[in-house]
């Protein structure tokens, strides 16, 4: 602990009261396996951009690290965290003159959609046309992209114009709404709470039990199938093309989103400038900045990117280096494998945290959407399928006999973007434990189809192979919901989740 900024006070042996000075941030981590709780009992505060409520507890857990941050001072009461710290320097002020300099954008852009004329503050803008913001966020691995990217969002639903910006995750290691693996976009209408790591970016419908679905979201998701960007960085590019055509569609119909603009996340190898991911990052920056028409860039604590983009782009869009939070984790590969644990297990199960020890499940919870009495269990189905009832595909890989089998001369050529059946009588097909993505329905006009459609239909839902049966072909499927899979396609890529 710095020692400044703040004053803390023992409430009970489980309970802590900090008070903290303007423009500090409490800040804390979670040890696997311990939960804890959050009250505002004075004052304002605001967790990654979105509010707390005067007097109501919030729950964390599943090694959450985040922070309380305060502009105007407050006091928390706060149940045994396993680190903590307060800390008086943050970059949130830099952070709410982006979200000023992007909320101009809106306005001005709102205004010309109604065809109002340009208010006195417009007066010496060039922009005869002006377009909502629509920016990408870049920066190496633990930069606090995501965080930012949570931070812009919630504070343009927080401003009262009913803004619904969309929120785009392109970062298929993260997963976000939906399952590791994907890609995917949502248009947001309330803050998007902090809890846990497996719901980051909040609660997608598709997890979230009916009667709390007013406050979820509904992702446009891309299944990419692995963590690593350069497993397939032509499939990315095409996903990633994928999805802003599919929001840029949905935007046609609906011209105030449109005016909210988007906010984009990218992946740490968006900003790696060594290794074999580099010569495919520009590729993927640009799918980015061609399929969302980004029109405003921010780089998160890198210089040299930051000199870089102003090279590629600048002369094109803004491009804005922002500094990184002190209170950035630094996340390893390990916490990551578990993160991506936790997603599944929330997508199929929900998330039920217990309060911490010595607080009353009885209390009012908030905190993402769980409360104590209703805790966010779901029921997934375990259902048994024909082999021949669902047709799986992976992209651009072969279960391959070694080349010394193929006959002399025969040269084994599978392009990275074609999708070849998998056969799940085939010994080693992969499919034991294998995430799958259920796509939409291809054109149901048969003259319509292409052999790379697959690449090109959103992911719709998400199961899990829980067991083979060779002999009597057919195979066990753990899925979050009800409804026949007989007739449906699905792809797997390289994750896998055992209960
Ligand atoms: N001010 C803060 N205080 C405490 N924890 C924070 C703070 N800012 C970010 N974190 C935590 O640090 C971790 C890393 O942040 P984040 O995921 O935003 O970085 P990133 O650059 O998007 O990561 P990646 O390397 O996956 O691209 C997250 O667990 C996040 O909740």
């Amino acid at each position: 602990m710095d020692g400044r900024g703040h004053t803390e006070v023992n409430v009970d042996a489980n309970t802590r009261q900090w008070n903290l000075d303007p423009c500090t941030e409490y800040r804390f981590e979670l040890d696997p396996g311990t939960t804890l709780a959050i009250k505002l009992i004075y004052g304002h505060a605001e967790i990654f951009g979105a509010e707390l409520a005067d007097g109501a507890t919030y729950l964390f857990g599943l090694e959450c690290k985040a922070a309380v941050y305060t502009w105007q001072g407050c006091t928390i009461e706060i149940s045994l965290p396993s680190t903590e710290y307060v800390s008086d320097e943050t970059p949130m002020h830099a952070y709410a003159n982006v979200h000023l300099a992007l909320e101009q954008m809106r306005v001005r852009a709102l205004r010309a959609m109604h065809g109002s004329p340009p208010s006195s503050d417009d007066e010496g803008s060039a922009d005869a046309n002006p377009e909502p913001p629509r920016v990408l966020i870049l920066g190496p691995e633990n930069s606090g992209k995501t965080t930012v990217a949570k931070i812009l969002v919630n504070y343009a639903v927080r401003t009262g114009q009913e803004w619904t910006p969309m929120l785009v995750n392109t970062d298929p290691g993260e997963g976000g709404w939906a399952v590791p693996g994907a890609i995917a976009a949502t248009p947001v209408s309330s803050p998007i709470q902090t809890s846990t790591p497996a719901t980051r970016l909040g609660c997608a419908a598709s997890s979230a039990p009916a009667h709390l679905t007013s406050n979820a979201l509904l992702p446009l998701a891309y299944w990419y199938g692995h963590a690593e960007m350069k497993r397939n960085p032509l499939l990315m590019d095409r996903l990633i093309r994928n999805l802003g055509e599919n929001v840029a569609e949905r935007w046609d119909h609906d011209p105030e989103g449109r005016v909210a603009g988007m906010i984009v996340d990218t992946p740490a190898s968006f900003a790696a400038s060594s290794g074999a991911a580099n010569e495919h990052r520009h590729a993927l920056i640009k799918a980015c900045v061609d399929a969302f028409r980004i029109n405003a860039i921010l780089v998160v604590g890198h210089e040299k990117l930051n000199v870089e983009m102003q090279r590629t782009y600048g002369n094109r869009m803004a491009v804005v280096k922002i500094p990184k939070s002190g209170g950035v984790v630094e996340l390893d590969a390990s916490y990551r494998d578990r993160v991506r644990k936790y997603q599944l297990q929330n997508y199929m199960y929900g998330k039920a945290l217990q309060p911490p020890p010595g607080l009353s499940t009885k209390t009012h919870l908030q905190g993402g959407e769980q409360t104590a009495d209703q805790t966010l269990n779901l029921a997934p189905v375990s259902s048994i399928v024909g082999f021949g009832d669902l047709t799986i595909y992976r992209i651009g890989e072969e279960n391959m006999a070694p080349t010394s089998a193929l006959p002399i001369g025969a040269t084994r050529v599978v392009s990275e973007m074609q999708p070849l059946l998998v056969d799940p009588a085939q010994p080693g097909c992969g499919l034991y434990n294998a995430v799958l993505a259920l796509l939409s329905s291809p054109n149901p006009d048969e003259s319509e189809r292409y052999d790379e459609e697959i690449l090109d239909l959103p992911a719709v839902g998400f199961i899990v192979v829980t067991a083979l049966d060779i002999p009597n072909k057919r195979m066990t499927v753990l899925s979050p919901s009800q409804g026949s899979l007989v007739g449906r396609t699905a792809v797997v890529g390289s994750f896998e989740w055992q209960e």
